[in-house]
């Protein structure tokens, strides 16, 4: 009776304990002032961001609360700040502040080492001498040297539309991408000659499918935002279940990370036997200390990142002490240019497609300009495709209305920051809405409709590039943005230098039924068209 009488108060106490933590939790943005729709206690706003979609709550909580807006995924505090003033402090001039970004996924995105080799989730100082060390891989030298790679892949894919047109099939297109923008990153990342486009058994195909479909479920991260204290049980499982996996052969990472590593052993060893790609970019990078030598002035790519080049270097350069890549980096920055830049680009890929077939004025503008290019250069390469401004255009404007990752442009506050009446404590992650930036009237005209013109030079822009981040700001932007515009400029451009892609009824309006993943949006249901030979 005593027993269960003290057992009873225990639990009790426990309860109590527990509920005015959890309160006092969900009291953080109260207590700094900052306005947001209201959290319950075990799921915060988690429920209404899951229900209505983090693209719509990105929008309707901006319009209600500003642009400085609290909530909560779980008992996981989110800031997310819109105002471009402020969104310039941070990402750019302040950026020393909020260098890192907090993990995507609660304890790590990825199991077994990789999560700290890898550039995305790397933090400080490692962050810095690793992201120095890449970016000169993706420089316009370096990337002129992947044009053939990707135009072998796009000799394929033409093939396959031939193929389609011929028999006037219909065929959905959003596939045809996915296998072309897997087997170029394959390719140009692992240095490993992929066939994802003609053979769906593809050692490579089946790995990454089974690694992208074995990532965290939506259940298990749900209870991981909900319930953090629930981490250091979650964590070791993850870990103890993915290495199990490994040992038995089964795991797609294991097996991924496995056959990078002999084509590394063997580049290491017949170095004469080079190919040119990422991978054998980052091997050489390795070999000599080609930071020394490569201009600062590239490092960081845009024009908003210039305080933060001159701060940055000056204070850190220095201090790096160590140059050089381990091998336990490659091939982990190997398999995150491969998560990073697979879905993506064909996402992108899908949508501009989607938009071409229903606006078949803005194909054959296109294609006129491809042409009329053509004329003079008579191949498809870096420079050639450097001078398709409307197809820049093109793009630009899908990557405002679908910009693949909009809720992935995250900053972890890593020292207390003020700014004005705003004060930011330190361990706070802020978000960027890239969602609502990009269909906010006071920066666009008539954001809903889909209009390249906007970002013809003749145009005025939006006064700020803070307003349009489909690829991020500042320093930690994404380093991968060059490569994927190449590669998705010189696919379009070859595509429609062949056929005129038309529209399938499920095609044919100007919404495409978008689904959300946990931080990234796809085409629900594929992009299906028909094709003619021009
Ligand atoms: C259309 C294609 C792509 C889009 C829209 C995109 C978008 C993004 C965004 C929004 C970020 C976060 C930036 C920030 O926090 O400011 C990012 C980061 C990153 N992206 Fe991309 N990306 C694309 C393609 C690629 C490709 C092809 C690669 C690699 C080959 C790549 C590699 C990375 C890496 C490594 C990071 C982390 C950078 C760091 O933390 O320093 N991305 N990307």
């Amino acid at each position: 009776m005593i027993l269960s009488l003290l057992i009873s108060l225990a639990l009790i106490s426990l309860g109590a304990y527990w509920y005015s933590w959890r309160r006092k939790k969900m009291r953080f943005f109260e207590d700094l002032g900052i306005p947001g729709p209201k959290p319950d206690l075990i799921t915060g706003n988690l429920r209404e961001y899951i229900n209505k979609g983090f693209t719509r709550c990105q929008v309707e909580w901006t319009n209600k609360y500003g642009n400085c807006v609290g909530y909560f995924l779980g008992i996981k505090p989110i800031l997310s700040i819109g105002d471009p003033d402020i969104l310039r402090d941070i990402q750019v001039k302040e950026f020393l502040s909020f260098a890192d970004r907090p993990p995507t996924i609660p304890g790590g995105q990825t199991p077994v080492g990789l999560a700290s080799d890898a550039l995305i989730s790397l933090k400080g100082q490692s962050w810095k001498r690793v992201r120095n060390i890449l970016t000169p891989t993706f420089s316009s030298s370096k990337l002129k040297q992947l044009t053939q790679l990707i135009n072998d892949a796009v000799g394929i894919l033409l093939n396959k539309i031939r193929e389609k047109a011929s028999k006037r099939q219909r065929f959905d297109i959003y596939q045809f991408y996915e296998q072309i923008t897997l087997d170029i990153i394959g390719r140009a990342a692992f240095g490993i000659k992929t066939n994802s486009q003609t053979d769906t058994n593809d050692f490579f195909l089946i790995n990454v499918q089974q690694m992208l479909k074995s990532s965290i479920s939506k259940t298990a991260f749900i209870i991981q935002l909900c319930f953090p204290e629930l981490l250091p049980f979650f964590i070791p499982f993850r870990r103890l279940v993915e290495l199990i996996r490994m040992w038995r052969g089964n795991s797609p990472i294991g097996q991924l990370l496995e056959a990078c590593a002999k084509v590394v052993k063997l580049r290491k060893k017949s170095p004469k036997e080079q190919r040119i790609d990422l991978l054998q970019l980052m091997l050489d990078a390795q070999m000599s200390d080609e930071l020394e030598t490569f201009p600062k002035s590239e490092l960081t790519s845009d024009n908003d990142s210039q305080c933060f080049k001159t701060k940055l270097f000056n204070e850190n350069l220095s201090d790096m002490g160590q140059h050089s890549i381990s091998n336990s980096e490659i091939l982990a920055n190997c398999l995150l240019f491969l998560l990073a830049g697979y879905e993506t680009t064909c996402t992108t890929l899908g949508f501009t497609t989607h938009f071409l077939v229903n606006h078949p004025q803005v194909q054959e503008k296109l294609r006129k300009e491809i042409n009329s290019v053509l004329e003079k250069e008579k191949a498809l390469d870096y420079s050639s495709i450097s001078k398709l401004q409307y197809l820049d255009q093109v793009l630009s404007e899908v990557l405002r209305m679908y910009p693949p990752v909009p809720a992935f442009v995250n900053r972890e506050c890593i020292r207390d920051y003020r700014y004005g009446t705003l004060y930011i404590p330190k361990g706070t992650t802020v978000q960027v809405p890239v969602w609502a930036l990009h269909y906010n009237p006071d920066y666009w005209t008539e954001p809903e409709t889909f209009d390249p013109e906007r970002f013809s030079p003749n145009e005025s822009q939006p006064t700020t590039s803070m307003v349009y981040q489909p690829f991020g700001e500042g320093p930690r932007n994404c380093i991968g943005k060059r490569f994927a515009l190449l590669e998705m400029k010189i696919i379009v451009a070859q595509i429609l230098r062949y056929f005129i892609l038309k529209p399938d009824e499920k095609t044919e309006n100007e919404k495409i039924m978008m689904k959300e993943k946990l931080f990234q949006i796809v085409p629900r249901f594929g992009v299906i068209v028909s094709a003619e030979s021009v």
